[in-house]
């Protein structure tokens, strides 16, 4: 069981449905947890990012200190951590994909409560709408559970953005562990943009999570230390679309060079 104190789950309830070298220490509170975390900062060799902008990248946003970090934590992942590259790469892949038989996602199922034995390290996935609010559902156990993560993911939803340049969906947010010992991270998936009667349509939603999950699992490749990656039946609850059609869309997605291969479903008894 991991180092998080027991806690009831009660989203089960709910219907089924990342020249000189000069290290600093710094405070560094928006891309990490809550809390400022100290990390080390070192000038050597600037990580410049040139980004290309496409439909399903979003719009430049509040810069943040991208200098070389070199860190005592692992730090929060999100679109500006993408490589220069994307999405062009999986364009260049799918070209090639007429040559060779492409390897699609694996969704390996499991029943029972995700939040029970999770080891260290794991994954754990879930959808969120753009509002930053971990505030129902499976979302609310989330933030019951990993109250410092969903304050990173608050951060960045409502701090790194603006109501005028809201997160875009299609988009991912992996949020390096915030919580003691459990080391567990959190893949937030921006499925729809809003949430209630406002939520985007089920298609939109399905191409969301798609567009998503891709970019989830390239910055998955940038993170250290991840052991497995579990999600729920994503938008099967409150998003109200049939898990058939987003599984569906997600054991289409083409993996790409380094793409972890296997995700497990954690489907509620
Ligand atoms: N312990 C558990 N273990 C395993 N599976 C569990 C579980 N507990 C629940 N499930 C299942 O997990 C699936 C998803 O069901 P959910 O209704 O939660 O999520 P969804 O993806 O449809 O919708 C997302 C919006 O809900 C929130 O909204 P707010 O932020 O509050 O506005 C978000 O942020 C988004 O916006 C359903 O199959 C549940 O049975």
């Amino acid at each position: 069981m991991s180092g998080l104190p027991k806690k009831k789950i009660t989203a089960l309830s709910q219907p089924i449905n990342k020249g000189k070298r000069k290290l600093e220490e710094r405070e560094f509170a928006v891309d990490s947890c809550d809390e400022p975390t100290s990390i080390l900062l070192s000038t050597q060799g600037e990580n410049v990012k040139s980004k290309r902008y496409t439909s399903i990248s979003p719009p430049p946003t509040k810069r943040r200190d991208t200098k070389n970090v070199t860190m005592k934590e692992q730090k929060h992942l999100d679109y500006r951590d993408l490589p220069p590259s994307w999405p062009t790469a999986q364009s260049t892949s799918a070209a090639a994909s007429q040559f060779a038989t492409p390897s699609s996602l694996k969704l390996v199922y499991h029943q029972g409560d995700i939040f029970e034995n999770i080891p260290k390290g794991c994954l754990l996935i879930h959808a969120c709408n753009a509002q930053g609010h971990w505030g129902s559902g499976i979302a609310k156990a989330f933030r019951d559970q990993y109250p410092k993560a969903y304050a990173a993911h608050r951060n960045f939803c409502i701090k790194d953005h603006t109501k005028f340049n809201p997160v875009r969906t299609g988009t991912a947010q992996l949020v390096a562990p915030c919580e003691g010992e459990s080391e567990h991270w959190i893949g937030c998936v921006f499925t729809s943009a809003k949430y209630g009667k406002a939520k985007d349509k089920p298609e939109v939603i399905v191409r969301n999570t798609v567009n998503s999950m891709k970019m989830l699992l390239e910055l998955v490749m940038q993170a250290e230390g991840i052991t497995e990656i579990r999600m729920c039946m994503l938008n099967s609850g409150k998003f109200g679309v049939p898990w058939e059609k987003t599984s569906e869309a997600l054991e289409s997605i083409e993996l790409q060079a380094g793409w972890r291969v296997t995700i497990g479903v954690w489907e509620p008894v």
